[in-house]
């Protein structure tokens, strides 16, 4: 073993950013490209991304479905790095889970449900597994402090009314989308998913990961 490795296994749970990421429908493509090159002469290669702040596994900011409340900047970090939950949700029928749907928690600071048995890196899934508003609140009232999904949002794709986002919103919780859950067990795990610090911005990017928790 790398002598720089932890003894403590880390799972990657962050999409991979590529030209052809698959993003909401009508969003802002991925797109990368090389501004400065060695090739050329320069003495670094440097590169140029354009992307949606929803694109990938991000974290929304309460900015994004409230027009008042705090970006992804003014967002405390607490939420994105501690214990959490994941919840094998791969089961749930019927289009968004319910609070029928939940195993007994526990407790639970942050919960990360896995909706996809395969996630679908290659191409845009309309009919992902949206979250109750009801779940949200339930959550919010076990001590919920972040719901996380590999879905790319707590809502369905064609909610007007955003009604989990508003739960999310009325219990002052966090979320983070587009985590890739494949393979991982369903247990407990030590969380690190820090949104960038973008000023003004209605979410941020993460490189999420989870880490096995230190021996008890
Ligand atoms: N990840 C987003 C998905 C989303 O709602 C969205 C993303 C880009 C453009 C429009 C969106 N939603 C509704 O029109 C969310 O926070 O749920
Ligand atoms: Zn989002
Ligand atoms: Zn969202």
């Amino acid at each position: 073993m790398s002598s720089w490795r932890s003894q403590r296994r880390i799972w990657d749970i962050s999409q991979t950013l590529r030209p052809g990421l698959p993003v909401w429908p009508g969003d802002t493509a991925f797109a990368f490209e090389r501004t400065w090159k060695m090739e050329d002469g320069s003495p670094v290669n440097v590169g140029r991304m354009t992307m949606s702040t929803h694109s990938g596994t991000h974290g929304d900011a309460p900015l994004h479905y409230s027009e008042t409340a705090p970006d992804i900047a003014s967002v405390e970090l607490d939420p994105y790095i501690g214990e959490c939950l994941v919840v094998d949700a791969t089961g749930v029928s019927g289009g968004s889970i319910s609070v029928g749907d939940l195993p007994h928690l526990g407790s639970a600071d942050r919960v990360l449900f896995r909706t996809f048995e395969t996630f679908p890196h290659a191409q845009w899934d309309s009919g992902f597994t949206a979250i109750d508003a009801e779940t949200i609140k339930w959550l919010a009232l076990q001590g919920v402090k972040l719901v996380g999904t590999d879905a790319p949002s707590v809502d369905p794709q064609e909610s007007k009314t955003m009604d989990a986002h508003k739960a999310v919103l009325e219990h002052d919780m966090r979320i983070l989308e587009g985590l890739v859950l494949d393979g991982v067990p369903e247990g407990r795990y030590e969380l690190i998913a820090l949104p960038l610090k973008i000023a003004g911005g209605d979410a941020g990017l993460c490189r999420a990961i989870l880490r096995e928790l230190p021996d008890a």
